[in-house]
């Protein structure tokens, strides 16, 4: 059985910079033709030059034949000026601006402490230039359980948000709730990963800790992972693939207090096709990965074709480099589903 998709974009990817960077980057390459990159480095990219430069050292690492093209985002901070957004507009090449709440992930501290408080004329700005606002929708108050931090981000901070700025552009990113489905269903947008559609929070200790499962929003009850299975195989446009792939060297996550993301680079289309076939909405796939996301964007849709062919292949232990070694998704699971542009 064979599938031809127009060639999808990746609408959440963290490349990193530096070694990691170009690791990590032909794996991404291989399957998409623009990503929405994430600026959270260190330090991380929040200023429209900074944008630029990173732009420039990603397409530096690209292989020689590729066409990719890095979409970039601001990290937003307490500190941000409207006039930096306007800035990033005019420059052409900053597509959307993200926020962290300070404490809520992987390279947050920098993030927003007050959104309300110290981020509404940058908010007010963005409604202007039409700049989309992406969220890591989770509380970080410690008192919150971590299993209800998405939930209870919709009910005091988004919610008021878009009753104040119902025009901003919303993309809450790698939804994990039935909550946040309903959420998205009611206004507003959410890019969906492939781990959250095909985990469960038993994978975090199937058998013994498993670290190579953790990812910020954690894995949420098989409940919450179905009600997000059925709105994005329902063919509503308000989702769209973004596989928030998060390298992490093995030994930052196999360790005392492993980071969190899960590096999924290389597996995620063939799980979205596994979700959308064990669904009968094989039908809705090229929508979901190739269709939504630009159309959100105001991007065209890309015209390269991209073809997956349901044979057996076999997900690498590891991918080794001279840093150390990087363990993707389902390492050395077999998958069915492999992607080869056309
Ligand atoms: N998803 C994750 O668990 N980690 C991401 C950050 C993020 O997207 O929250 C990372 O940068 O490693
Ligand atoms: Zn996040
Ligand atoms: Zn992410």
């Amino acid at each position: 059985m064979e599938l031809t998709l127009t060639q999808p974009d990746d609408w959440h990817l963290h490349l990193r910079d530096g070694d990691l960077l170009k690791a990590v980057v032909p794996h991404s390459v291989s399957h998409y033709g623009r990503a929405i990159v994430m600026p959270n480095l260190k330090p991380p990219i929040t200023t429209t030059a900074a944008a630029v430069a990173y732009r420039e050292s990603i397409l530096k690492a690209l292989p020689a034949s590729s066409n990719f093209t890095p979409l970039m985002t601001l990290y937003l901070t307490d500190t941000t000026s409207p006039d930096e957004i306007k800035l990033a507009r005019k420059t052409g090449v900053v597509f959307a601006v993200k926020l962290y709440p300070a404490g809520a992930t992987t390279n947050s501290q920098d993030g927003v402490t007050d959104l309300f408080g110290k981020c509404l004329h940058v908010l007010e700005e963005m409604v202007e230039q039409n700049m989309p606002l992406l969220v890591h929708g989770e509380v970080t108050d410690p008192i919150v359980d971590i299993f209800d931090r998405e939930k209870v981000f919709i009910d005091t901070i988004l919610q008021p948000l878009i009753q104040r700025l119902p025009q901003l552009k919303v993309v809450m990113e790698h939804i994990t709730t039935m909550d946040a489905v309903k959420f998205v269903e009611s206004c507003k947008e959410a890019t969906v990963t492939p781990q959250h559609l095909v985990l469960n929070r038993n994978a975090l200790f199937q058998g013994g800790l498993r670290p190579h499962n953790y990812c910020l929003p954690v894995l949420k009850r098989e409940i919450h992972r179905q009600a997000v299975v059925s709105a994005v195989t329902s063919g509503s446009r308000n989702f769209f693939l973004g596989t928030d792939s998060a390298p992490h060297e093995r030994g930052r996550k196999e360790c005392a207090c492993g980071c969190a993301g899960i590096y999924n680079a290389p597996v995620a289309l063939s799980l979205y096709a596994k979700v959308f076939e064990e669904m009968g909405a094989l039908d809705k796939l090229e929508a979901f990965t190739s269709f939504n996301g630009p159309d959100f964007y105001g991007l065209p849709r890309n015209t390269s074709k991209i073809k997956l062919t349901k044979i057996p292949w076999k997900v690498p232990e590891a991918f080794s480099f001279s840093f150390g070694d990087i363990i993707p998704m389902f390492a050395g699971n077999t998958l069915e589903w492999q992607p080869s542009l056309i």
